[in-house]
């Protein structure tokens, strides 16, 4: 199957400082990676190139077998990309919970009534369905997080890329969202600063440092919990896919 994410030797400048530096990548269909590095890595400008959000100075990126260079490329293939943003309110911007949701399957053709229902079953899905009618800039930050998960999954996504999920998210609502990504069939790219979300749902891990990914483990440690590590053999190869 073709891979929806492959990413040959990718360089970002932002600012004229170099963020990303000649990273490789390949998704493979049911892949679930975690990106993980320390503040300021590049790893939403990472999923930003991904998007077509961010113009590379050099390398390509491809999607679902397509290289996409242009606004026009990246744009046809958006719809089966759910990009969770860093900050809620980027994403939010209907009036209430449940437009917003239903807002993408409206998008992609649904009948009004039909998009408001995969809303709903959405929302009931997360687990979060008593937030349906209310105004979305009232919410919580945690609740914020969760519609925005709603909304990427109600357009039914073949890949989520996903900056900080667990942002504010309590236990509770926590261990939901993690049984709900359980059972996303497609691939993903996760970035996050929390440990046992990325060890719970990745099947392996990237450090990008200096601007280059390195490999990562996912170790366990009998006394504590699940982590990634940065691999020893790899470090000197930025462009491990
Ligand atoms: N809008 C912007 N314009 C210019 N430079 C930016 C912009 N946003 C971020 N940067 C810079 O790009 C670099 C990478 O930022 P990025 O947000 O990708 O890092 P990150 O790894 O996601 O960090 P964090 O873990 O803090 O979210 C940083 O040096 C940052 O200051």
């Amino acid at each position: 199957m073709t891979a929806p994410v492959v990413l040959d030797r990718l360089s970002v400048t932002r600012d004229g400082l170099p963020v990303l530096r000649e990273v490789s990548l390949t998704l493979a269909p049911r892949d679930r990676l975690a990106i993980v590095g320390p503040n300021g890595a590049g790893k939403t400008t990472l999923l930003r190139a991904i998007m077509g959000l961010q113009v590379p100075s050099s390398g390509t990126v491809a999607l679902f077998g397509q290289t996409c260079t242009h606004e026009a490329e990246f744009r046809s293939h958006r719809p089966r990309i759910g990009f969770l943003f860093q900050d809620s309110d980027d994403q939010l911007f209907c009036p209430t919970v449940v437009e917003d949701v239903a807002f993408g399957p409206l998008n992609l053709g649904q009948s009004n009534a039909q998009a408001l229902k995969i809303a709903r079953e959405t929302l009931a899905h997360l687990g979060i369905a008593a937030l349906a009618e209310r105004l979305v800039h009232k919410l919580s930050g945690g609740e914020k997080r969760l519609v925005c998960l709603a909304g990427l999954l109600a357009m039914r996504p073949q890949v989520l890329l996903l900056d900080e999920p667990t942002n504010g998210v309590d236990a509770e609502n926590g261990a939901r969202l993690r049984a709900v990504l359980h059972g996303f069939e497609g691939a993903m790219i996760m970035v996050s600063h929390d440990d046992g979300f990325v060890a719970d749902l990745a099947n392996r891990a990237r450090l990008l440092s200096g601007g280059c990914l390195q490999e990562a483990d996912i170790h366990d440690h009998a006394h504590l919990h699940r982590h990634p590590h940065v691999h020893p053999r790899m470090k000197t190869d930025p462009n491990a896919g």
